[in-house]
């Protein structure tokens, strides 16, 4: 690593550094010769700071003294690689779809460290849990209890299953984001009944052993509120099944959710979040007289977040006079879909003269064939030269695994970096990738 190094000060870029080549360094790995190694666009994750995430989630439930269990939310970011790490962290594995469960148990995940979410699972992911004998099925609705009981009978298994209840709580974040509110997709309704009734339903069931309840109501998310509120509702759940219906309940999921700082206007109390949560849970239990549940926690964004950047080239520049000025990079929505989607924010330096300072704003556009195609509006940065290759920070939760084949672009390449090396985790797609499931034309004579 190079001597001379500043640390760039704000909160957003704390686990980066800019050396006496003004070059980004990101898990002392050189952001340029990365680029010049695997090409644009590429993510980049400092394996570093998911394990002191991971580490540090970890510590707040040992000083709690509490029985937990932290489970990766694998949507936030799917791949062998972040997988296995996880797991190595000592996290189970949050799988939302066949495929996640296959990368999960492809990565040498124990099936009984992985448990399945999902409002609509399908006979054969159900089939593929089932067979593998995951930890636990999160079960949404009716008929998907239904389903579970003819598969379970008909494969004379048992499966621990946790419900999934739709507290009626608002979380302070994006619409798109909330998920516990009533007005939901996601799980059964509380203020209707329809919770009671499948606890009710769960005890007539010989092959579906409920152990607990689960509600996530939301992602990026800043306040304890809405978790408080929650986890009351919850408990008053958990203790009808316990003590009215004798269900074997020990676990109590209360989802993930943590917020993560995007920019300088996030400040993320993410731990603080989290011991709030314990100390909610507990105080929820001893009020109630219950013995301490296992909280689960399944943390998604907070994990791989803030340690993903994503480098991009910079190529064509339109400057409308007293409107705006854009730069286009070598990626955008297909990439990163999270502006178009949810009027996401980012921070971005170019990673090749990181300590520049901004001349002026840029809107930094995508190369979709679609306006809204946008990366970043109105960022403060130096005027941009040829070569420059601008550096997206917190781009590590819900971008590649969003990312989408629009436009036929090839999804980018995937690197970890630790201590200086880094090593190729995805490979990048290449247009001939992009017609593997064509199916050759037919002759024409
Ligand atoms: C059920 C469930 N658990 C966990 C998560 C992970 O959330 P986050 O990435 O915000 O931690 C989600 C996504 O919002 C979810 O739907
Ligand atoms: N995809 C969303 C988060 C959804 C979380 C899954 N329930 C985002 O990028 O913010």
């Amino acid at each position: 690593m190079a001597q001379d190094m500043t640390t760039i000060p704000t909160r957003v870029d704390a686990h980066v550094e800019i050396d006496a080549l003004h070059h980004l360094r990101i898990g002392g790995c050189d952001a340029v010769e990365l680029v010049n190694s695997y090409g644009t666009p590429l993510i980049v994750y400092d394996e570093d700071v998911m394990r002191r995430t991971i580490r540090a989630f970890h510590n707040v439930f040992r000083a709690a003294g509490v029985p937990y269990q932290i489970s990766y939310a694998s949507k936030a970011f799917c791949t062998l690689a972040m997988c296995q790490l996880v797991y190595e962290e000592g996290c189970g594995i949050d799988v939302v779809s066949g495929g996640e469960l296959h990368t999960a148990l492809s990565a040498g995940v124990p099936a009984k460290a992985i448990h399945m979410h999902g409002n609509n699972k399908t006979v054969e992911e159900l089939r593929y849990a089932l067979e593998a004998e995951i930890g636990a099925i999160i079960v949404d609705n009716f008929y998907e209890l239904n389903l579970l009981d003819e598969l379970t009978r008909e494969y004379g298994r048992e499966v621990d299953v946790l419900l999934r209840v739709a507290p009626g709580v608002e979380a302070h974040t994006h619409d798109f984001i909330a998920t516990g509110r009533q007005d939901s997709k996601f799980g059964f309704d509380l203020a209707s009944g329809q919770v009671q009734t499948a606890l009710r339903q769960l005890t007539d069931l010989p092959f579906l052993r409920c152990v607990g309840v689960h509600a996530h109501i939301g992602s990026q998310i800043f306040d304890i509120e809405g978790f408080q509120l929650m986890i009351e509702r919850l408990a008053e759940v958990y203790q009808y099944g316990l003590q009215k219906l004798g269900l074997p309940f020990r676990i109590l999921n209360v989802g993930g959710g943590f917020g993560i700082q995007y920019t300088d206007e996030d400040a993320p109390p993410t731990t603080e979040i989290l011991a709030a949560v314990i100390e909610a849970v507990k105080m929820a239990f001893s009020s109630r007289r219950m013995p301490l549940p296992t909280i689960w926690i399944e943390p998604g964004r907070s994990i791989a977040g803030p340690a993903g950047v994503t480098l991009y080239r910079v190529g064509s520049q339109k400057q409308i006079p007293g409107v705006r000025n854009y730069l286009a990079i070598d990626g955008g929505m297909t990439d990163n879909p999270r502006l178009a989607l949810y009027g996401a924010k980012y921070h971005a330096v170019y990673a090749n003269r990181a300590d520049a300072a901004p001349e002026d704003t840029w809107s930094i556009a995508g190369k979709c064939c679609e306006s809204g195609d946008m990366l970043i509006w109105d960022a403060a940065l130096p005027n941009p030269q040829p070569g420059d290759i601008l550096a997206v920070f917190a781009t590590g939760a819900y971008t590649y695994s969003m990312a989408s084949h629009y436009n036929r672009i090839p999804k980018p390449a995937v690197v970890f970096v630790r201590d200086g090396s880094a090593e190729l985790v995805v490979q990048r797609e290449t247009w001939a990738d992009l017609m593997r499931r064509d199916l050759p034309l037919p002759k024409r004579t």
